[in-house]
Order: structure tokens, then sequence, then C-alpha cells
């Protein structure tokens, strides 16, 4: 791959938040394609939040080099800046992340702060108050909204500042199915728009049919990259990280042993596709 096609580089990171002993980190090395949409998954504690800490410039490895857009990453106050503006990241607690008294400022204050006219801010705000459907309770106290809204205006944040790179820590943690179908057509809005999101989450299912990319975590490091079809059919891997295959596929296998559906059929990403093999197989028997 051509290195421009490249907007995040990590090269042999280490972390350790106490003491040298244990690296949270533990010579992590990967490289993000521009634009796509990259799912990180791992056991509890594999590294996956200190990793996206260090990606937005909030923490410093303490060896090894990261890299934006070919760039290592400068720590001084105009490389921050950069860091910030370009690469957002939403909390998985939104109480972690809302700190304005209300919807308004709190949208806004990212803006002004990167030095925004008055008048652009408002712009921006007013945007994305009307694409991410806030209108109803734009006038509330960040405190009196509910977990869905509160994780809305969390997004917001980011989004306002027009981000290179949006991090979602497990987006849809704690949101009932409404408000999690909200959020993914927030997500599939963002990478339409040519946005590269990374996104932690423990549903193989939503993974396996959402991301381009899928990079598995194991002890502070990558232990697989790839597409979803390749990743979620090597058992080793899967075995190493507590995951579970996503049930398409399970069904899928399940009915290539039965002899139902061809092996020689392309993996299903869906249940939609499945359905159609299924009665297309049943089309040509009865024929
Ligand atoms: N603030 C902290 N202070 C001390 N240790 C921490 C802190 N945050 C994380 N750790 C440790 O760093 C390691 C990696 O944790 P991290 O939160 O990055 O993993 P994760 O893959 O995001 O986990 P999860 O899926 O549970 O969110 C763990 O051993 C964890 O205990």
């Amino acid at each position: 791959m051509n290195n421009n096609d490249i907007i995040l580089k990590a090269d042999n990171l280490y972390f350790s938040y106490d003491d040298e002993k244990t690296h949270s980190l533990n010579g992590l090395s990967l490289e993000i394609p521009r634009g796509q949409k990259i799912a990180f998954m791992g056991a509890n504690g594999s590294g996956k939040s200190t990793f996206f800490l260090c990606c937005t410039g909030i923490h410093k490895p303490s060896s090894g080099t990261l890299y934006y857009n070919g760039e290592p990453y400068s720590y001084d106050r105009k490389g921050l800046l950069k860091l910030r503006s370009k690469i957002g990241i939403v909390f998985q607690d939104p109480d972690n992340q809302l700190f304005s008294a209300s919807v308004y400022q709190e949208i806004s204050f990212g803006v002004l702060n990167l030095g925004y006219s008055e008048e652009d801010a408002k712009k921006a705000v007013e945007d994305v108050i009307a694409e991410l459907e806030i209108t109803p309770f734009r006038h509330k106290p960040t405190h009196a909204l509910s977990g869905g809204q509160k994780k809305q205006v969390s997004i917001a944040d980011i989004l306002v500042m027009k981000p290179d790179i949006i991090i979602l820590d497990e987006p849809a943690a704690a949101l009932d199915p409404k408000h999690t179908t909200m959020v993914n057509q927030i997500v599939n809005r963002m990478t339409k728009s040519g946005i590269t999101v990374f996104m932690a989450t423990h549903d193989v299912n939503y993974a396996y049919e959402w991301a381009d990319q899928v990079i598995l975590f194991h002890q502070g490091k990558v232990l697989m990259q790839g597409a979803p079809e390749e990743v979620f059919s090597n058992p080793r891997v899967l075995e190493k990280t507590n995951l579970e295959p996503p049930a398409v596929l399970e069904l899928f296998h399940s009915l290539c042993q039965k002899q139902i559906l061809k092996t020689t059929l392309p993996l299903p990403k869906n249940l939609k596709t499945l359905e159609k093999y299924i009665s297309d197989t049943n089309i040509n028997t009865t024929q």
C-alpha cells in the first residue's frame, strides 16, 4: 500500500500506567488505511482504550512512535492542538466527556477553542445539531439529558471539529436498541463522508458486517489485522481472544457441513445473503 494511503501508523509502542513492570501497550505496531472502518476487538484489558488515548495525544507512549499522515507525533502545544482537531475520541461513558452546562455550549466549546470566529463556530454548531437531530433538546442542560441524548451530544462534540479520524469507544454501550440504531446510522454517515472510523466493540456480529478491517488486540499488541472474513475464520486467534465467530458464519458452515450449501460459495456478510443462498439452492433443487 502507498504510504499516502496510511492515515495512522504505530511503530513498536510501549505504555505503562504506573511502573515499568506491566506494559498496557507492549510493542504494538499497526498501520491504518485512510477512509476505512476499523473494528478494534480483544478481551477486556488488552489495551484498546490505552491505544486510543495514545492516538489522541492524551497519553504519550514511553517508547515507540505514532505517525499521523506520515509525520511523527509532536507533543508540543501546536502539535497537540492539531491532533485534537484531527483525531477525536468519543468516550464510552458520556459523563467523562460532557462538562459544559448547556448542550449548545458543550458543542461549541471545541471549535471556539480551536480559534473559530463566533460566526464560523455558530454555523458549524448549527450544522451538527441539525445533522445529529439534537434540535429537540438543544436548550437543555447537559446533566438533564438521557443516556442516548448524551451520546448524541458527545458525538456532536467531536464531529463539529470535522476530524479526519473519529474514535468511538464502544459507542453502543448502555444504549437501548432504538439509540443503538441511531448511533449506527450516524456512524454510517461519517464513513460515507470519508472520515476514518475506529471503533472498539465486543459485538462480533456488528464488527463482521460493518468493518473493512478488524484488528485483534491481545496483551497490549496486535494479534491479527485483516478483513473480517479472514479474522473471524481463524479459530486459533478467536480462541486466544475469547471471541465467538459471528452467528451468520457459524450458520453458513453448519449448512455447508449438512451439504445444504456448497462450500465454494463466498462467505455471506449477513443473514440476507445467507437467505438468498438458501432460496437459490431451493430453486435449483426443485427445478
Ligand atoms: N487509568 C489506569 N490506571 C492504571 N491502569 C490502567 C488504567 N487504565 C487501564 N489500565 C490498565 O491497562 C491495561 C489495558 O487496559 P485498557 O483499558 O486499555 O484495555 P481495553 O482493551 O480497552 O479494555 P476494555 O475492553 O475492558 O475496555 C489493563 O491492564 C488495565 O488494567
